[in-house]
């Protein structure tokens, strides 16, 4: 990661070869694109693709900064919400980038979150055999985790994401500024997935964030630090293993139990968001690796103290709702990319920092730990 000057935004490089991009992280950045992507696709026109609730906030900055450096774009803007990535608004995207009669070397821009990101991603990927595409990534999930590392997809009724293709990005630009406006509860939410990556393997980081995690909700500097520090982790890995064929997989830590929560709420994100999951995954997955001796009790007590310590929450039990029985919540988690001839994959870990990939996990101990864990 370059050192910046103090108004240039923090770039991390993702590198893939001849496939290399950029992160930048930094303010100001949405009247910015234009320039940023004008100077490394020139001669481009572009489809911007957001949902409601950003159109309102950004949309008209989004579309003058890039018309300002002769950038043509047409515009397309979805329901807000996970249920939007399914096949209905797929066809949606893939029609309004037909239409505008889009070439091959034109691009599919992402303005929005995961949401948005991961079906644009998809929508790019499929459409001419496969459209430049540029992540503007407007959540801080979507800043530190989604719009790196080219995992594009839709969910279906049978399970999160289960349709998509690996498609990277040409470039992400990541304005810190817009977080200013998200709600609490979707920072807590990307919050989630910063602390994630302190849990994979770098222990100093968690123990950093443990100390400062008031500066990085405030902003500023703490704040930029935490999703640089995020996104470098993150590049580092998809570098290594950009079809996920191995380390990859530790970016699933918490996903297995938390995609089985998202798929057992119906994607209702009134009752539960992404991040939400994978924070209830994240302790399960402690909590789960100290009942198979793993990693110490107090590790996975320390997990969860701190993710309740910023408003997460930790636990089934504060699911809204009922859950499924135990039975359907592992007939989700059978469904999860991981599980390799029928055999159950998790991230485990043998405390803080310290997770590893467990293949061949028996579902009958998956099975035992979700009914003694199940609120009903
Ligand atoms: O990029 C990855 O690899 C990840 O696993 C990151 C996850 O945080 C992200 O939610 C991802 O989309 C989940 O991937 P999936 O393969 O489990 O659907």
């Amino acid at each position: 990661m370059d050192a910046p000057a103090p108004d240039q935004p923090v770039r991390v490089e993702v590198g893939l070869g001849d496939r290399a991009y950029d992160i930048l992280i930094g303010s100001g950045l949405v009247a910015r694109a234009g320039a940023e992507i004008a100077s490394r696709m020139p001669g481009i026109r572009a489809a911007i693709v957001t949902d409601e609730n950003v159109a309102a906030t950004h949309l008209e900055a989004f579309s003058a900064s890039l018309e300002s450096a002769g950038i043509p774009a047409t515009a397309v803007t979805l329901p807000a919400g996970e249920r939007t990535k399914s096949f209905e608004h797929l066809q949606q995207v893939v029609d309004a980038v037909l239409d505008a009669r889009l070439e091959r070397r034109d691009v599919v821009v992402a303005l929005g979150g995961g949401v948005v990101g991961d079906l644009t991603g998809f929508a790019a990927g499929i459409v001419r055999r496969g459209m430049r595409f540029v992540q503007v990534p407007t959540s801080l999930l979507a800043q530190v985790d989604s719009s790196v590392g080219g995992k594009t997809g839709i969910n279906t009724s049978q399970g999160k994401n289960l349709v998509g293709l690996f498609h990277q990005p040409g470039l992400v630009l990541a304005d810190t500024d817009v977080l200013d406006t998200l709600p609490l509860r979707e920072f807590r939410a990307g919050y989630a997935e910063i602390a994630k990556y302190g849990l994979i393997d770098r222990p100093d980081f968690f123990s950093w964030l443990e100390a400062n995690w008031r500066d990085v909700f405030s902003g500023g500097a703490a704040r930029t630090r935490a999703i640089a520090e995020s996104c470098r982790s993150k590049a580092e890995i998809v570098a290594r293993d950009e079809f996920e064929t191995g380390d990859r997989a530790l970016l699933n830590l918490g996903h297995t139990f938390g995609h089985a929560l998202e798929s057992a709420v119906a994607y209702d994100g009134t009752r539960l968001v992404h991040g939400e999951g994978v924070a209830i995954g994240m302790v399960l997955a402690h909590r789960f690796s100290a009942r198979l001796n793993q990693c110490s009790p107090d590790d996975a007590r320390r997990v969860e103290a701190h993710l309740k310590a910023v408003g997460l929450p930790t636990s089934m039990a504060e699911i809204p709702g009922a859950l499924p029985d135990a039975d359907r919540l592992l007939a989700y988690i059978a469904q999860d990319k991981k599980v390799s001839r029928g055999a159950l994959t998790f991230i485990l870990t043998h405390g803080v920092g310290q997770s590893y990939i467990a293949r061949d996990v028996p579902a009958s101990e998956v099975l035992s730990f979700l009914r003694e864990n199940h609120p009903g």
